[in-house]
């Protein structure tokens, strides 16, 4: 088991807690499959609410937050079934708004995942003002349901009523929804590759510039994050953090990146060079690779 979640299973029921030990290997990166959430209900005898609150000690473990010191896990949970956790990452030193708040964390990682819908999210903290705001921008956003240790469980609607979303700027497909934006570059270089394949199912309806990040460490492995935009802009999800997010569930050290891309659209209406540079001088002392791409 990797060490990051000992003080995590001494918080865990005891049945949950030998159940669960088997899964966090050293591979383990947050996500659970149906399968192995329905053999953890029969070991523990919860209920699926119980079992998926009770498994927020092991999320909120997968956190970095050296500026607060204050561990949030969420948990998505998509309609296939599987569940995805994520935390929160503070940028040591750096401007607060680059930080990524443990409910993007979760969603990114179950869109990445390629989850088409999300129903429920289970979190250890009221999620705040921006969170419901991100949450509104995905597919039925209003509906995912929102668990929370001591409330009763309700619709993002309640916690965000009067809510103001993609449909206003007359979007139609939001956040999760397919995405398919072919931009043209000619590389053989399997990391530009790749991200150039997410920066194609990036989620930028309000400028175009489709974009994603690829992290690679020093033993080839490699850690991506897609740029997903906001209705309300500055909940935005940036590609770096999105990617540095990725990583920090892998349980990778930021100093361990050797090579860091950016992909971006030619035609889009801004530029995420800056910010992306900004969030990864922070953590490594590694120059961004900045590649910009015509769409078709
Ligand atoms: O909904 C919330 C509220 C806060 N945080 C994180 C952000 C920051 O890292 C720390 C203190 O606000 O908690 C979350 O992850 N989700
Ligand atoms: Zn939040």
């Amino acid at each position: 088991m990797q060490d990051r979640f000992l003080k995590s299973i001494a918080k865990l029921p005891e049945s949950l807690a030998t159940a669960i030990v088997p899964l966090l290997d050293k591979d383990f990166a947050g996500h659970i499959d149906a399968q192995q959430l329905a053999e953890l209900q029969k070991a523990t005898q919860m209920e699926l609410d119980e079992l998926l609150l009770a498994l927020l000690p092991i999320a909120a473990a997968l956190a970095r937050p050296p500026i607060s010191e204050f561990h949030v896990g969420a948990i998505a949970k998509g309609k296939s079934g599987d569940i995805y956790m994520g935390a929160n990452i503070e940028l040591p030193g750096e401007a607060l708004f680059h930080s990524v708040h443990a409910e993007q964390s979760a969603i990114s990682h179950a869109w990445l995942s390629g989850e088409s819908v999300i129903e429920d999210i289970i979190v250890n903290a009221s999620p705040c003002g921006h969170c419901r705001q991100f949450i509104n921008e995905l597919v039925e956003g209003s509906k995912v349901k929102i668990h929370l240790p001591s409330q009763d469980t309700a619709p993002l609607s309640h916690y965000l009523p009067y809510a103001f979303g993609p449909s206003d700027l007359n979007i139609d497909t939001p956040l999760l929804t397919k995405q398919q934006h072919e931009l043209i570059l000619d590389s053989n270089d399997p990391m530009v590759i790749e991200a150039l394949d997410h920066a194609s199912s990036s989620y930028a309806p309000y400028t175009k510039n489709y974009a994603a990040v690829v992290l690679e460490t020093k033993d080839g492995a490699t850690y991506c994050g897609r740029y997903a935009e906001n209705a309300a802009f500055n909940p935005s999800m940036q590609p770096m953090q999105m990617a540095l997010s990725t990583m920090a569930r892998h349980n990778r050290d930021f100093s361990e990146i050797n090579r860091a891309v950016l992909i971006e659209s030619s035609k889009g209406v801004v530029s995420l060079v800056g910010a992306a540079m900004d969030a990864l001088h922070s953590v490594a002392p590694i120059e961004l690779e900045h590649i910009v791409a015509d769409p078709e």
